[in-house]
């Protein structure tokens, strides 16, 4: 049998084997923006942050030397980039954008002696270990256990998911694809409208509904359900004739897109028994703040029976602080042996 001190990872081997060579590039690739920020040393918080559109650029690599053309300090000796995709093999395709990372490619042309390439949303639960007070909107009450598990929801392109759990000390994001679960009608009203919510592969996946082309989805099938005009045709142009209390379609479109994303969230904390907290990331969650604090929210969330009262414990909000994503990864690259994140397969040494 190991001894205990062969079992325990924070070996000094252990931690040496895990910690990264600064500088320290980290950045978070989106379906339409790229961040990049560098952080110096093991103390530092992020430098500058560099955002570039995804379409600006014809692959990463230009975007990374672009990202790192004003740097006047020592090239980074590492990167960890997180990316929306599945990060398998040594070409990654990207979803929702046409680049392809080639670490090795990577390390030859910019010098790093080391890259880790994690999932988008692993970055998003990293975020939720280390966001202030100030950077969190509450959507009611509850209170949150220190070291409870936690789960991070995002609608933004597509609906990303992902668990967080504690384990001798560590916090470790569980990556899957939870957008992608079946959602269906509960209501008399769901019932109307879920017929003409258009379906993938005969489907209907959170992320039909739960994220900005869902968002247009949910609105077209209540005109279709009314048999009224679909006047609007952008999330942002939704949200916003919602949250003005300029147009009754929206309003009701955007309760119910708060609703089903509150059923989903309440899902997940039970999968998770997320005592430690829901968080909600991304661009959408941000600009509805407004409509996740009435009420709705939190009631759809609660409807649990019969864990209504383990689920009124559980505390839920948005995370508003719009580079999360790299403040998460700040702290790994920072303290990587707080995280049990396993790099095997996505690890690549200069
Ligand atoms: N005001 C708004 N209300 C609702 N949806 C919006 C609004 N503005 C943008 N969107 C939608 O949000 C989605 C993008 O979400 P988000 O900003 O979280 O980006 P992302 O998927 O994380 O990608 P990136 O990291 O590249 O920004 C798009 O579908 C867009 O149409």
């Amino acid at each position: 049998m190991a001894s205990s001190a062969a079992r325990d990872h924070r070996t000094p081997a252990a931690s040496r084997e895990a910690v990264f060579q600064f500088p320290v590039l980290i950045g978070d690739v989106g379906g339409t923006n790229a961040r990049f920020a560098v952080v110096e040393g093991p103390d530092d918080d992020l430098g500058e942050v560099e955002i570039v559109r995804v379409a600006d650029f014809l692959n990463i690599d230009d975007a990374i030397t672009h990202a790192l053309s004003k740097r006047r300090g020592d090239p980074p000796a590492s990167m960890i980039l997180a990316v929306a995709g599945p990060v398998t093999g040594d070409a990654i395709a990207l979803t929702n954008c046409p680049w392809v990372v080639r670490p090795r490619a990577l390390i030859d042309k910019l010098g790093f002696h080391d890259i880790v390439m994690l999932n988008d949303f692993e970055a998003q639960a990293l975020a939720a270990v280390v966001m202030e007070p100030e950077n969190l909107a509450a959507i009611g009450s509850g209170t949150a256990e220190e070291g409870g598990s936690r789960v991070v929801l995002g609608p933004g392109t597509g609906l990303g998911v992902a668990g967080l759990i504690q384990s001798n000390g560590r916090w470790i994001p569980v990556r899957g694809e939870g957008g992608h679960m079946d959602l269906g009608p509960r209501t008399p009203r769901d019932f109307e409208i879920f017929p003409f919510i258009e379906k993938l592969d005969g489907r209907i996946s959170g992320e039909q509904i739960l994220c900005g082309r869902g968002l247009v989805n949910l609105y077209r099938a209540v005109a279709k359900a009314d048999g009224v005009e679909a006047r609007l045709h952008t999330p942002a142009e939704i949200t916003s004739a919602a949250l003005e209390d300029k147009d009754e379609l929206a309003e009701e479109v955007l309760d119910l897109f708060v609703t089903y994303l509150a059923r989903t969230a309440g899902d997940l904390a039970l999968v998770f028994m997320s005592r430690g907290g829901v968080f909600l990331s991304g661009g959408i969650a941000q600009k509805i703040v407004p409509a996740l604090q009435k009420p709705g929210f939190r009631e759809a969330f609660e409807d649990k029976a019969p864990h209504q009262e383990l689920m009124a414990t559980m505390p839920v909000s948005v995370m508003t602080h719009p580079l999360a994503a790299l403040l998460g990864l700040a702290a790994y690259a920072r303290h990587p042996y707080d995280f049990g994140l396993e790099t095997d397969g996505r690890r690549w040494r200069g």
